[in-house]
C-alpha cells in the first residue's frame, strides 16, 4: 500500500480565481481538526514566491506541499518539487484548474481538501520549453496570446476569459512555422500550437483528450487556420472531448519537439505568459513529479 502523507504544507495564493482565500485556513482547519496530520499555511505575497515557500517545505520534511490556487499557482508549487519526494497536492481555486480537473480532483473546496487526507503520491511527468517547466499545457500562437491579454486583465475567472477569446478571435492572424516532432519535419500555417501533458487546458476545455500524464510524450496539438463557420463545432468538440475529430487539428505524440517561427513572441506555460525567442525547444522528463492522487 502506498504511504500516505502525514506533514502537509499549504500556500494559498491570494489573487488565484475570483473567489476570497480568506476563509480557507479555517476550512482546512474543519477538515484536518478530526486527523492526527500535521499541517502549516503561507499565503504568497509576491508572483514567483510559491517556489520559494515549497522549496522551504522540502527542506524542512513535509511530505505534501498543496498548491491553493490555479495552473499559475501549481507551476510555481511544483517547480519547487521537480525531482524531489514531498507530493504536489491541489485545493483547486483558480480560473480553469486544468491539471486538478486532469487528475479528477473534486472542485468543490471541502471534498478537494479531504481528498488530500484519503490521497498517497504517483510519479507524473513533466514538461520543459526552453528549460522551463510546465505541468498541464503549454502553447505558442492564439492560446499564447489569450494567456497574455488574459493576464493584463483587471477581472479574472471564466467569463473574463471567455470574452478575451471572442474579442482576440476577431482580429487573429495565424502565423507560419517550422517544426519538428522527434526528427520528422513538418512546415505549416497554423492557428495554434499546444503542447499538452495533461488533456485540458482548464474549464472542461479537451485540447488533447487523448494526453496522458504518465505515459512519456507530449501530445502536440497543432491547429490549422480554420473558417469562422466551424467556430461552434471547435467549441463542442472542445467541451466534449472529440477535438481529435475536428477537421482542421492535427494531434501528435512526441518527446523532443523543436519549433522555428517568424519571430518572437509570447508563448504560455500552464496559462502564465513569457516572452520568447523564436526558437522553441519542448522535451519531456517522464515520473519527474509526485502528485497526490486516489
Ligand atoms: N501574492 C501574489 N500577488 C500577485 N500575484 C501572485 C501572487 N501569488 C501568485 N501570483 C501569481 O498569480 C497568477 C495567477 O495565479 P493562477 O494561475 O493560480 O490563477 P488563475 O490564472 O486565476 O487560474 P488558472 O491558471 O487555473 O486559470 C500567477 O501568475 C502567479 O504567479
Amino acid at each position: 500500500m502506498k504511504q500516505k502523507p502525514e506533514r502537509f504544507f499549504f500556500i494559498i495564493n491570494p489573487i488565484a480565481g475570483v473567489r476570497s482565500k480568506e476563509d480557507i485556513p479555517r476550512k482546512i482547519k474543519e477538515v484536518f481538526s478530526g486527523s492526527e496530520k500535521y499541517y502549516e499555511i503561507a499565503f504568497t505575497k509576491f508572483k514567483g514566491h510559491a517556489t520559494e515557500l515549497a522549496q522551504e517545505a522540502v527542506n524542512n520534511n513535509f511530505d505534501a506541499v498543496v498548491a491553493v490556487g490555479g495552473d499559475g499557482t501549481i507551476n510555481e508549487v511544483a517547480t519547487g518539487l521537480i525531482g524531489q519526494t514531498p507530493a504536489l497536492g491541489i485545493i483547486p481555486l483558480g480560473s480553469g484548474n486544468g491539471l486538478a480537473r486532469h487528475l479528477k480532483v473534486p472542485i468543490h473546496i471541502q471534498n478537494s481538501i479531504k481528498y488530500l487526507l484519503d490521497s498517497a503520491p504517483v510519479s507524473i511527468d513533466h514538461c520543459r520549453l526552453n528549460n522551463l517547466p510546465f505541468f498541464c499545457t503549454a502553447g505558442v500562437g492564439f492560446d499564447a496570446l489569450i494567456g497574455k491579454v488574459f493576464s493584463e486583465q483587471k477581472t479574472r475567472g471564466f467569463s473574463t476569459y471567455l470574452k478575451t477569446v471572442i474579442t482576440e478571435y476577431k482580429s487573429y492572424k495565424c502565423e507560419t512555422y517550422k517544426i519538428s516532432l522527434d526528427g520528422k519535419e513538418i512546415e505549416m500555417e497554423a492557428f495554434l500550437l499546444s503542447f499538452a501533458n495533461a488533456s485540458q487546458y482548464g474549464n472542461n476545455v479537451f485540447i488533447a483528450p487523448q494526453a496522458s500524464l504518465q505515459d512519456g510524450y507530449i501530445d502536440v496539438c497543432m491547429m490549422h487556420p480554420f473558417p469562422s463557420s466551424s467556430l461552434l463545432n471547435l467549441g463542442f468538440k472542445l467541451f466534449t472531448k472529440k477535438v481529435n475529430k475536428f477537421h482542421y487539428l492535427d494531434i501528435i505524440k512526441a518527446k523532443n519537439i523543436e519549433i522555428e517561427r517568424e519571430s518572437s513572441g509570447p508563448v504560455h506555460l500552464d496559462g502564465e505568459p513569457v516572452y520568447m525567442d523564436s526558437r522553441l525547444k519542448i522535451s519531456i522528463v517522464p515520473n519527474s513529479l509526485r502528485v497526490l492522487s486516489i
